[in-house]
């Protein structure tokens, strides 16, 4: 079962997941099965702030937090978002603020995109770098980096709705997500 049935509620899908966990490649892709809208709060932040992810953390993290929980509250306060299907790649540090997991887990439903260290650093290493501050500029010293913000971060990825696989190609990803997120919407 890889597609919405007609009688699923309607409930915005959001993922989560540390940095090349796969939500802004993933997430279109479920998009595109589940035949909803893609929108990733990353892009989100960079339209309503007018900078770019880098030049926002230039500015402090705290900054870059408060533009981040900022996106996400006005697009939980859109009219009808908690009523719509969509699917949102949220940014990878949005759960560490507990009032961001609570309100991703009350208007809708929130999966943890699940991939080990090594596998992140894989992906993360050729992808460039200058784009995720918080990776520093040291290919070297990636795997360490990924590996500790994991370990802080678990708890809260895993206080989701469901925890998913995110190994392996895309496509399968998306497919394993929309299977378990089939079961998720009709016990809701
Ligand atoms: N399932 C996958 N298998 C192999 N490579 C992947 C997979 N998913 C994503 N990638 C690659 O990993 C990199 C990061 O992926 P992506 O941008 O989707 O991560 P993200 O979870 O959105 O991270 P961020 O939180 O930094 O936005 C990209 O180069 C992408 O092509
Ligand atoms: O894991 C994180 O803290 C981040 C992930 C990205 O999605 C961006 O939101 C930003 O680079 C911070
Ligand atoms: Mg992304």
């Amino acid at each position: 079962m890889t597609s919405r049935r007609a009688d699923d509620p309607q409930r915005p899908l959001f993922l989560t997941g540390m940095m090349g966990a796969g939500k802004s490649t993933v997430g279109p892709i479920v998009a595109g099965l589940w035949g909803a809208p893609f929108i990733d709060l990353d892009r989100r932040i960079e339209r309503l702030f007018g900078a770019a992810i880098p030049a926002l953390f230039a500015r402090g993290e705290s900054h870059f937090r408060h533009c981040e929980k900022a996106a996400l509250q006005l697009l939980v306060a859109e009219p009808g978002f908690r009523a719509r299907t969509v699917v949102v790649a949220a940014g990878g540090g949005l759960v560490v603020d507990p009032a961001n997991r609570a309100l991703m887990r009350e208007a809708g439903v929130v999966y943890f995109l699940d991939v080990p260290p090594a596998e992140l650093a894989r992906r993360l290493v050729v992808t460039p770098l200058g784009g995720r501050p918080l990776l520093g500029s040291d290919e070297g010293a990636v795997a360490a980096r990924v590996g500790e913000l994991l370990d802080n971060r678990r708890s809260a990825y895993e206080e989701a709705d469901g925890v998913v696989d995110g190994n392996g190609p895309p496509q399968d990803v998306a497919h394993r997500l929309l299977t378990a997120l089939a079961t998720s919407l009709r016990i809701l």
